[in-house]
């Protein structure tokens, strides 16, 4: 924090935000839409029927796989966008100082088509695969069983007992994720750096060998204390939506 503060400014902290934000909604809507659905179709029970009849962790498994493997693809050029814009660390704005490779992010999607086409625009889009398809799996099953867990059978979770199990879901989702989200990230800048990469698991075993097993659960701290807040309210408004619109 103190070296991106220094070198960056406060800016540094925003960097590749606004394809984020753009992305979040559709992302997620993706995500929720296919998880409701897909458990739709294996339980046969709506949202609210649910709670009288829980479905089983299987099928909460299977809708949660369904819907992370659909919006990794969603998600692809956005993420890869906002990789590329973080590990850009020239300061700003500096007098006689180069321009920094990327504008910002239409003229860094503009970039990545010129230089790779449109495939480029896809780089890591299956290690993202890899590494939403069972996580979503994991982070639904969470949600559902810790609910579960604080609420009396037949009734409504509530509002606390959503956050807190969103929460959760959140930070144990990443822990499984994050060594997938380590090598797809240096997959993503892998095109960038000239570095290749013979596949997946070429990244992953040279960046084991260089760096050691620890580089595996990189950012792991930080990401599960973003992810407690963020998928604590994630829940509550999904719930609180399908409440009122359901
Ligand atoms: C790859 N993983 C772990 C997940 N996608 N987990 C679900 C949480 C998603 C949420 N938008 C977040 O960014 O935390």
């Amino acid at each position: 924090m103190v070296k991106t503060y220094r070198h960056e400014s406060l800016l540094g902290f925003f960097k590749g935000m606004s394809f984020p934000i753009a992305s979040i909604a559709v992302v997620n809507s993706v995500l929720f839409g296919v998880y409701s659905n897909a458990l739709l179709a294996l339980t046969a029970t709506s949202h609210q029927e649910r709670r009288a009849q829980p479905p089983s962790y299987t099928h909460v498994f299977i809708a949660g796989c369904t819907g992370g493997f659909l919006q990794a693809y969603c998600l692809a050029p956005f993420d890869l966008i906002k990789v590329r814009l973080q590990n850009q660390t020239e300061p700003r704005a500096k007098p006689g100082s180069p321009p920094p490779r990327y504008r910002g992010p239409v003229h860094c999607a503009a970039s990545i088509f010129q230089a790779e086409g449109p495939r480029g625009l896809f780089r890591g889009a299956w290690a993202l695969t890899l590494r939403d398809t069972p996580t979503l799996g994991i982070y639904f099953v969470t949600y559902e069983w810790l609910c579960r867990q604080f609420t009396p059978d037949g009734q409504t979770p509530s509002s606390g007992t959503v956050l807190v199990a969103g929460g959760f879901a959140g930070i144990t989702s990443w822990v499984a994720a994050t060594p997938l989200d380590v090598i797809k990230s240096r997959m993503q800048m892998a095109g960038l750096k000239q570095r290749a990469y013979g596949g997946l698991l070429d990244c992953m075993v040279s960046s084991a060998r260089q760096e050691g097993l620890g580089v595996f659960f990189r950012g792991l701290t930080i990401n599960s204390a973003r992810a407690f807040p963020v998928n604590a309210v994630t829940f509550l408004s999904y719930e609180h939506l399908l409440l009122s619109w359901g």
